[in-house]
């Protein structure tokens, strides 16, 4: 397999980022990409219809979104076979299920009809032998308090005025959700063991990291 760059990360590789909301997902995406000459692929939020409705009103509004973003990320999916890899993607298609849906449906915000025709369409498409699964998902971890600051920072006016019980909550399923998950490899990364802003090097033995990772991976898959 050839590699363009110097962490031996194939250039079909398809890395994905996961973690809570204003975590850096879509900055460290946009960072990876740049040091690896790699495509992106982001959730879409501006633009996306119900987005901001249903932070206003989530009984009426979860079940219309998690539809929209299956349907968006699988059609990244698409985009992304279609390059044949080489992509780093904000946020995974496991995610949707495995927090906020189930967050929805547990919380009452989302009806358990609604839940299980979603989650029949999510198990019908995604986990199936024919999706291909990436490579690697990269877990950005760090502290509530930073996590908030960082929500506050960016302000989204529907998150600021979205009460932060649901961020905690949000926040706590995250830590329990990554400890279980094993659809892919999964490399955890602590946001304060890098500084996007001021010191682009600082990515470097995390991007080494990966490539370890993935070749380990694939050394496996193919012995
Ligand atoms: N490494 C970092 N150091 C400091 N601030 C960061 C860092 N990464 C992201 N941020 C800031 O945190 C906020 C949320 O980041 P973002 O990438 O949009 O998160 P997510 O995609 O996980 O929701 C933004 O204001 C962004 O500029
Ligand atoms: N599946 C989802 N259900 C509800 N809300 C979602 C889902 N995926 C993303 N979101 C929300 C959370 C944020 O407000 C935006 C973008 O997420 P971010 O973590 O900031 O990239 O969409």
């Amino acid at each position: 397999m050839t590699r363009n760059n110097p962490y031996g990360i194939p250039n079909d590789a398809v890395i994905t980022i996961a973690g809570t909301v204003g975590v850096g997902k879509s900055t460290m995406t946009q960072a990876l990409a740049d040091k690896l000459n790699f495509r992106t692929s982001f959730e879409k939020v501006d633009g996306n219809p119900y987005l901001d409705k249903f932070y206003y009103d989530f009984e009426r509004w979860s079940f219309h979104l998690q539809i929209y973003f299956l349907a968006e990320r699988f059609k990244e999916q698409k985009r992304l076979f279609e390059y044949g890899g080489g992509f780093v993607q904000d946020r995974s298609i496991y995610e949707d299920t495995g927090i906020f849906a189930k967050m929805h449906r547990e919380k009452g915000t989302m009806t358990p009809t609604d839940h299980e025709t979603y989650t029949s369409l999510f198990e019908s498409m995604v986990m199936t032998p024919y999706f291909p699964h990436p490579d690697l998902l990269i877990y950005l971890e760090g502290s509530f308090d930073d996590v908030l600051g960082r929500l506050k920072t960016r302000g989204r006016k529907m998150e600021q005025e979205t009460p932060i019980e649901y961020w905690k909550e949000m926040y706590d399923r995250y830590e329990n959700w990554i400890d279980d998950f094993n659809t892919c490899p999964v490399m955890r990364v602590n946001i304060n063991d890098y500084d996007l802003f001021n010191d682009k090097s600082s990515l470097d033995p995390i991007l080494e990291k990966m490539g370890d990772f993935i070749q380990t991976k694939r050394d496996l898959v193919r012995s």
